[in-house]
């Protein structure tokens, strides 16, 4: 049971007077371990991805880290501090989050000071980080404008990693990289979780990729979860005519497209 670091129970979200946009979700991800959330456009990915990172407020519901309950919005720095040294997310575009004219060594060493590091040893961990995501001593010196996509993505994994969190969320992380970088990325994230033990909630509308990361898939419809499971379960054997739809909809060896006529 202590090995959930990440917990979601019954969560509800209403935007204002809107309709009900995530109705009464529940799921668990574990320490090193990978739930992916699946859906379609709007079914509501991002805006659990939100509510679990304190970026936006539950309806109703419950959200706890590591144990701990995060439901209400963190009241002081320190409690910010604390809570992004448990969990961190990474977005889809790191341009948002990046600041383009910062050195990426300079964006890690501000990640890791405010990870807490004392400032002798925050050089080396700069240097640590940028090896576990696969970049060299020259990268650093670089701001992100001079990156490739995959690379901005990989400082972006480097500087999530900064405070060694529990759980890391990747909101449609790699869905803007091409399918050969989305690969080594992939891989890079695979190798962290296996050598560090780190968790991940993977947001995603490919189904591709959730079999190339996640143990456990969450199936996401109109705001509610309509299957849940391990993925070679889910995605092996799929009870639900909506998991059905999105696997016959996803590419696949010898998939060939139906010709319009
Ligand atoms: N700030 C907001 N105000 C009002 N409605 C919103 C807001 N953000 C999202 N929504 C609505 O909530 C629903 C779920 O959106 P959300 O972005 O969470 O879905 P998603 O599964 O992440 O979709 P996508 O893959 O397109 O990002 C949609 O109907 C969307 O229009």
């Amino acid at each position: 049971m202590n090995d959930v670091v990440l917990e979601v129970e019954h969560l509800v979200k209403r935007y204002g007077d809107g309709p009900v946009v995530v109705d009464d979700v529940s799921f668990r991800v574990r320490r090193g371990r990978t739930t992916a959330l699946v859906g379609e456009s709007g079914a509501g990915k991002s805006t659990i991805g939100g509510i679990v990172t304190g970026l936006q407020t539950a309806t109703s519901g419950r959200v706890a880290v590591c144990g701990e309950d995060r439901t209400r919005v963190a009241r002081s720095a320190r409690e910010r501090r604390r809570r992004g040294a448990q969990l961190q997310l990474v977005p889809q575009d790191p341009a948002t989050t990046l600041d383009r004219s910062q050195r990426i060594g300079d964006a890690l060493a501000e990640a890791v000071a405010l990870g807490g590091t004392p400032r002798t040893d925050r050089l080396p961990r700069v240097e640590e980080l940028a090896t576990q995501v696969g970049l060299g001593p020259t990268h650093l010196e670089l701001t992100p404008r001079s990156l490739s996509g995959g690379q901005r993505q990989r400082v972006a994994i480097a500087r999530a990693l900064a405070t060694s969190p529990e759980v890391i969320v990747l909101d449609e992380a790699v869905s803007a990289l091409d399918v050969s970088v989305q690969a080594q990325v992939l891989n890079v994230l695979n190798a962290l979780q296996r050598d560090l033990g780190t968790a991940y909630l993977f947001i995603t509308h490919d189904l591709a990729v959730v079999r190339q990361v996640a143990h456990d898939v969450v199936v996401l419809r109109h705001g509610r979860v309509v299957e849940h499971g391990a993925v070679e379960q889910v995605l092996g054997d799929p009870q639900d005519d909506y998991t059905r739809l999105l696997l016959d909809s996803t590419p696949r060896p010898g998939w060939r497209p139906v010709a319009l006529v």
